[in-house]
């Protein structure tokens, strides 16, 4: 207004508008043919003009007044034509959750004591992916897809309980729902379930505990050609918190892996005649195996290995089976199969080897959930992580997911970093009481610990150095990264 007193007109109503324009252009073309008149007629010239110049301003305002009408005409048409689509959308999300809890309470009712069978869960799956959990059911945000059909369908008693999921009938039932959400937007929910135990498994710090208590973990890997991978796994277990980390490693490997670090213990008994004795002395001492990392295909090292895998389970210690160590195991399951402390960590490739050599068909790529859980079941309900842009981990009865934010850099040897403080984190767990691990699965807990580990630190890594990022830079990020997952 203040700007029109002045004579100033508003610039986006005389941008806006064409025919303002043609009448500005009119405007300039009188002035300046009138301002091209003779001396003589100067006055009633001048008057004249202003006269003109007075009507013609009168003639942009007013329209220049109509123009910015009719913009907020528009512009309320507008916003009331994308309320109505956002309330029709918002109806339609709530009729499918409608449809959607009767579909669960009628499974629930129909079958009070299901467990989460591969089928079941493939199909709740599938039913997720239709609903695009994790997009808000409306504006307000304050609905999402997981969270409400979640309160609409599990008994009061199950969600107090999650994730018990061994108790009560119902809350299998509800535990299917959870998982299935829990591969969407409450996957994050899930993995805030699951950190809590993390937590409670982490041994206090204190001064009336001597040295071992923590862990102690041993390693069977590294040979002529793989040294790194060892190293890497022990000093992983390590950093997280072992007391001591024993490497078992063939003669060439040996001397190589020592001078990485004077923190290993390194024993180069693999490819002696007497490797399983050798061995076979320290398993009383130790609190978990990791086996695989560097290891190699050659047939004398994966029957030593073989064995002391035989010999550790008569022992009752956590087994964590990674890389060489998946091939033996896929060339001969009965190795760890059925044996509940087993965890197995297979890239995809692996995973591939694995699944196929216990089903003897090929793996059915477009549902990675379910083809974990056939696998775990497969082989006894052993613990899977299945490694890749999720982390995917399975007893066989729950799949949960960990997708802690990591980087696109896939550097080798983070699978050594995970497999090696999963080794540790297995230890506290099945130490701890089933109070702190609200009756999980002890290795399910452990694995998510471990993904979680791993994941943050490529990603505390990545941030500082970039695309130059390594194991050994996400090595040195494990203290803080476990400080802040699991100590804040
Ligand atoms: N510094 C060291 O000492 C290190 C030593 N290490 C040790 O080396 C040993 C052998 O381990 P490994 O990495 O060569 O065997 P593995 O993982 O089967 O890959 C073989 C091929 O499979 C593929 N592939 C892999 N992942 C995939 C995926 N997700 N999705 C799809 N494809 C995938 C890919 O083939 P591509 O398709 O690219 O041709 C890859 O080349 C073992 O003892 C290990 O501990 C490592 O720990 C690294 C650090
Ligand atoms: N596409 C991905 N996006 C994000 N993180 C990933 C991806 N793939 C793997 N990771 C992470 O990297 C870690 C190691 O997985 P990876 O598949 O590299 O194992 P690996 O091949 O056995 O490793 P290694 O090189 O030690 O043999 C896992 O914790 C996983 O979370």
């Amino acid at each position: 207004m203040a700007l029109q007193e002045q004579g100033c007109l508003p610039l986006p109503a005389l941008g806006s508008c064409g025919e303002m324009t043609a009448v500005q252009g009119t405007t300039v073309r009188q002035i300046s043919s009138q301002s091209a008149g003779g001396p003589s007629s100067k006055r009633p010239k001048k008057q004249h003009a202003d006269l003109a110049l007075d009507s013609v301003t009168k003639r942009l305002l007013e329209q220049s007044a109509e123009a910015e009408q009719s913009f907020y005409q528009m512009e309320e048409q507008r916003l009331q034509a994308e309320d109505h689509r956002r309330e029709a959308k918002h109806a339609r999300e709530l009729h499918m959750l409608q449809v959607l809890g009767q579909i669960f309470s009628s499974i629930a009712t129909r079958n009070p004591v299901a467990t989460a069978t591969p089928n079941t869960a493939t199909a709740l799956n599938t039913m997720e992916s239709t609903m695009q959990p994790g997009v808000p059911m409306s504006t307000s945000g304050q609905m999402r897809f997981g969270r409400s059909s979640h309160r609409r369908v599990r008994s009061p008693q199950s969600q107090a309980e999650w994730p018990s999921y061994h108790s009560h009938p119902q809350s299998n039932a509800g535990l299917v729902l959870e998982r299935s959400f829990s591969l969407g937007t409450a996957a994050r929910r899930g993995m805030d379930d699951i950190l809590p135990l993390v937590k409670n498994i982490v041994p206090q710090l204190t001064s009336k505990k001597h040295k071992g208590q923590d862990g102690r973990i041993g390693i069977i890997g590294g040979c002529q050609e793989y040294t790194g991978a060892p190293y890497f796994a022990a000093i992983s277990a390590l950093k997280v918190g072992a007391d001591v980390s024993h490497v078992f490693c063939a003669k060439a490997a040996a001397t190589v892996i020592k001078s990485y670090s004077p923190e290993l213990i390194v024993h180069p008994v693999l490819d002696s005649p007497n490797a399983v004795e050798e061995i076979e002395k320290w398993l009383p001492r130790l609190h978990c195996l990791v086996v695989g990392p560097g290891l190699g295909r050659d047939e004398m090292l994966l029957k030593t290995a073989k064995e002391v895998i035989e010999k550790s389970k008569a022992r009752d210690i956590p087994i964590v089976i990674d890389a060489d160590g998946l091939w033996l195991v896929a060339q001969q399951p009965s190795v760890i199969q059925g044996y509940k402390k087993g965890i197995l960590t297979p890239n995809y490739m692996e995973f591939t080897q694995l699944y196929e050599a216990m089903h003897h068909e090929p793996l059915d790529s477009s549902d990675h959930q379910r083809s974990a859980m056939e696998l775990s079941v497969a082989m006894g309900n052993l613990t899977v992580v299945l490694k890749g842009e999720d982390d995917l981990i399975t007893d066989g009865k729950k799949v949960i997911l960990c997708r802690q934010e990591g980087s696109g850099c896939r550097c080798g040897g983070q699978g050594d970093l995970l497999s090696g403080s999963l080794g540790v984190l297995a230890h506290w767990a099945y130490t701890s009481s089933a109070d702190m691990t609200k009756s999980v699965n002890p290795s399910v807990v452990a694995a998510f610990g471990a993904c979680s580990l791993t994941r943050q630190c490529n990603r505390q890594a990545f941030h500082k150095h970039w695309r130059a990022t390594t194991t050994t830079d996400m090595i040195q990020e494990i203290s803080s990264a476990f400080k802040k997952l699991f100590e804040s």
